[in-house]
């Protein structure tokens, strides 16, 4: 479980997250989502301890995120960005096998098979066709799949996904999430994602927290979230809600003109 109390967090003069308090049980895929600039990614980096907070806590397990060492947290806890991969000469199968850095030895050397995960997860991935291809060899949406299969590689009970599907057209942003999904469930992974996307986070996430100003200003699940006079106080348009006919969760329609509807 992870609990986040009362933590603040400025940059100079400016406070980015002001005392936002919110928890995520194991097995949540939980979303984050607010406007730009809200503080999503901050609060993303200081989960994941790569930034320090100001003050208030964050405990992982009843512990403290920076009593955990780097090698601990990154054996247990992967982080997928926007961007997730430079263009760098590395092959696909390269890529995926350095997903094991935090279980190899100062020499680069791990107990037990690895060569196994990694085929699985390439074959899972669909990218066996792909794994002598060199990054720059392949498009935006394979090289995200490629930065999954890495973080699949780090096998994470946690995994924190920073706008993981901005760049992905349609169908790979469901595939990207409905491999997600299908990998949470099968792992018992707790998925923490910001997302700009409301429908998406909508039809994939149990619970989200709703950020303003570094505030979170509502945690719930979708239902609580999708609401048309909320949405329209935060983001400023006022949408239609209604029903998803299939999965029967709450999908927002914009409006055009929306931005001067009372
Ligand atoms: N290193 C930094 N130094 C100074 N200000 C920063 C820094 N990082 C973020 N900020 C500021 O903090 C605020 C929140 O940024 P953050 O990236 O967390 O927002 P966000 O909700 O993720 O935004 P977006 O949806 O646009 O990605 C912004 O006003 C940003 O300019």
């Amino acid at each position: 479980m992870l609990v986040v109390h009362d933590l603040c967090k400025s940059y100079q003069e400016t406070k980015v997250l002001d005392r936002i308090g919110f928890s995520v049980d194991d097995g949540d895929f939980f979303g984050v989502l607010g406007p730009n600039g809200s503080g999503k990614s901050t609060l993303l980096k200081l989960i994941s301890g790569v930034e320090k907070a100001d003050s208030g806590q964050l405990l992982l397990n009843g512990t403290p995120v920076e009593n955990y060492s780097r090698k601990q947290l990154s054996r247990s806890m992967a982080v997928l960005q926007q961007e997730a991969l430079p263009v760098v000469n590395f092959t696909v199968q390269e890529v995926v096998e350095m997903g094991r850095y935090p279980y190899q030895n100062w020499m680069g050397e791990e107990k037990g098979n690895q060569g196994q995960l990694v085929d699985s997860i390439l074959h899972k991935l669909d990218l066996n066709r792909l794994r002598d291809r060199s990054l720059q060899e392949l498009s935006g949406g394979e090289r995200q799949r490629v930065a999954l299969g890495k973080v699949m590689a780090q096998q994470p009970r946690w995994l924190l996904l920073d706008e993981p599907t901005t760049y992905l057209d349609i169908g790979y942003q469901i595939q990207m999430m409905d491999i997600i999904k299908a990998w949470q469930k099968e792992e018992k992974l707790t998925v923490i994602a910001v997302l700009h996307d409301l429908n998406l986070a909508s039809l994939y996430c149990n619970r989200m927290v709703l950020m303003q100003d570094g505030n979170g200003i509502r945690v719930g699940a979708p239902k609580d979230i999708m609401q048309s006079e909320l949405i329209q106080r935060v983001y400023g348009t006022k949408p239609i809600i209604v029903e998803h006919p299939v999965h029967l969760l709450p999908q927002i329609m914009l409006q055009q003109g929306g931005s001067f509807v009372e």
